[in-house]
């Protein structure tokens, strides 16, 4: 979804100059365009691996494994059918960076090839130092590894190993994602471009490393410059944000743990006692298969204070005065999202970039907490809300906010970091039709 919200601003922003071939898996086209249709944006389904005509009901690991298996071929077939449809030869690539054989397409063809990670920034500096990161690993034990700071890392000083994205754990290294983001790792240096979605002013150790990495390094902040009116889109998102027009004013938890990670069922059951019992009133966006893990009869008890919903308008909900807190998995978007709305986090870490996005909102901007020993239990979660709900520590938390609010807001004006990026982006995207 951030590929394609960057690819509509630069199809906005070029007019008609330049067509924009979206190439991805059929069920994610269906979401993620949810039936609309945009100028100069056509779609195409490519291929996930999984066998023609069967239902797929393996976990989403084996899925990855598929559509891997399938890559480079499902791509170059769809490509190949957006040339021969549209008479023109594609003229650059932009690619989820995680696409790392997109820069052996973009060589053949004589193209830029332009790689976007959707993920935070601290992650990408810890993957591009991975080599380095397991030479450390090598000399220290298992057990120092839980408090050890990666202080060889520019930017990370407070950032432990045991923050670290697995797939840079060397016991992980044999994993399909671990493979492709190693592989991804090898080829990004070699890339015309490489944008990420964020704003400079954020990481400044961080961004002068990655700078030196690449040959072109672009932040571009998404969050802000897709606001969009049509984000609210069907009935029960209206419900929801008529309910917290209801409430007082920064009262509400909202809680969302993204769109892969999962709770366990006694960590639900936690969270569900703390906010049962407290009276705190809370909007919770949680699939309908993990409603069966709450306690029996939690939805009518808390009715009268609280809401559960499989899907809210997040960036809307947080916009809303009355959300006093965020409880998220610390998915790089929600922090963002967080950031624009100034909004408190609480961060249940589970995979991935989250970890590091949680030490980074606690400790280095300090505009969240991250919950004790990363794992959800009722006392954790009560000290968490009390630390964000408190009059002098929660103060704080909301003026860290306002500034970092400044920052990425100065980041899209006319004359800022990010708009300038994306109009270097657009250059090189004009420059390369025709090569
Ligand atoms: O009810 C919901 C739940 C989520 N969202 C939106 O879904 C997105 C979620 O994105 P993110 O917070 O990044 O979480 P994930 O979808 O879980 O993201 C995956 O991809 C990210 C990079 O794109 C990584 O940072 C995460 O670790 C990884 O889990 C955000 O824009 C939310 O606003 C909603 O609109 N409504």
């Amino acid at each position: 979804a951030p590929l394609l919200t960057l690819v509509r601003q630069l199809a906005a922003a070029s007019s008609s100059d330049i067509i924009f071939s979206f190439f991805n898996t059929e069920k994610s086209n269906c979401a993620i365009f949810s039936g609309q249709e945009f100028d100069n944006i056509k779609a195409y389904d490519v291929w996930d691996g999984t066998p023609e005509g069967e239902a797929f009901s393996g976990s989403h690991f084996e899925a990855m494994q598929l559509f891997v298996d399938a890559t480079p071929g499902n791509f170059e077939k769809a490509m190949k059918e957006a040339e021969s449809e549209s008479g023109l030869k594609i003229s650059c690539l932009l690619t989820d960076a995680f696409l790392w054989f997109a820069c052996d397409m973009a060589e053949e063809r004589r193209v830029p090839w332009v790689a976007f990670w959707a993920a935070s920034p601290s992650s990408l500096s810890a993957h591009m130092c991975t080599d380095q990161i397991w030479s450390m690993m090598r000399s220290i034990g298992a057990a120092e590894r839980e408090e050890k700071t990666l202080s060889f890392l520019p930017g990370m000083s407070s950032v432990r190993f045991s923050d670290l994205p697995g797939e840079i754990l060397p016991e992980n290294s044999e994993s399909p994602l671990a493979i492709m983001i190693y592989k991804m790792v090898q080829k990004l240096p070699k890339s015309t471009a490489v944008v990420i979605n964020s704003f400079e002013e954020i990481y400044t150790l961080i961004k002068n490393d990655l700078k030196s990495k690449f040959q072109n390094f672009l932040d571009i902040q998404l969050s802000i410059l897709s606001e969009d009116p049509s984000i609210v889109s069907g009935d029960s998102d209206q419900e929801c944000l008529s309910w917290l027009e209801k409430q007082r004013h920064a009262s509400v938890v909202y809680i969302s743990f993204g769109t892969v990670a999962e709770a366990q069922p006694e960590e639900l059951a936690a969270l569900a006692e703390v906010l049962e019992t407290g009276e705190f009133p809370f909007l919770w966006s949680m699939r309908d298969n993990a409603k069966k893990l709450l306690p029996e009869g939690f939805l009518n008890r808390t009715s009268k204070f609280g809401m559960i919903v499989s899907w809210a308008p997040q960036l809307k909900v947080l916009e809303n005065p009355s959300v006093g807190v965020h409880m998220t998995h610390g998915g790089w978007n929600s922090v963002l999202e967080s950031i624009s709305c100034e909004v408190p986090m609480i961060c249940k870490p589970f995979l991935a970039d989250q970890r590091l996005n949680s030490r980074m909102v606690e400790l280095v901007w300090k505009i969240g907490v991250r919950i004790e020993g990363g794992v959800i239990t009722k006392n954790g979660t009560i000290e968490a809300l009390h630390y964000i709900m408190s009059n002098e520590t929660g103060k704080a938390i909301r003026e860290n906010l306002n500034k970092l609010k400044q920052k990425a807001e100065n980041a899209v004006k006319l004359d800022g970091s990010s708009t300038k990026n994306f109009k270097a982006l657009l250059e090189l995207l004009k420059s390369s039709r025709g090569v």
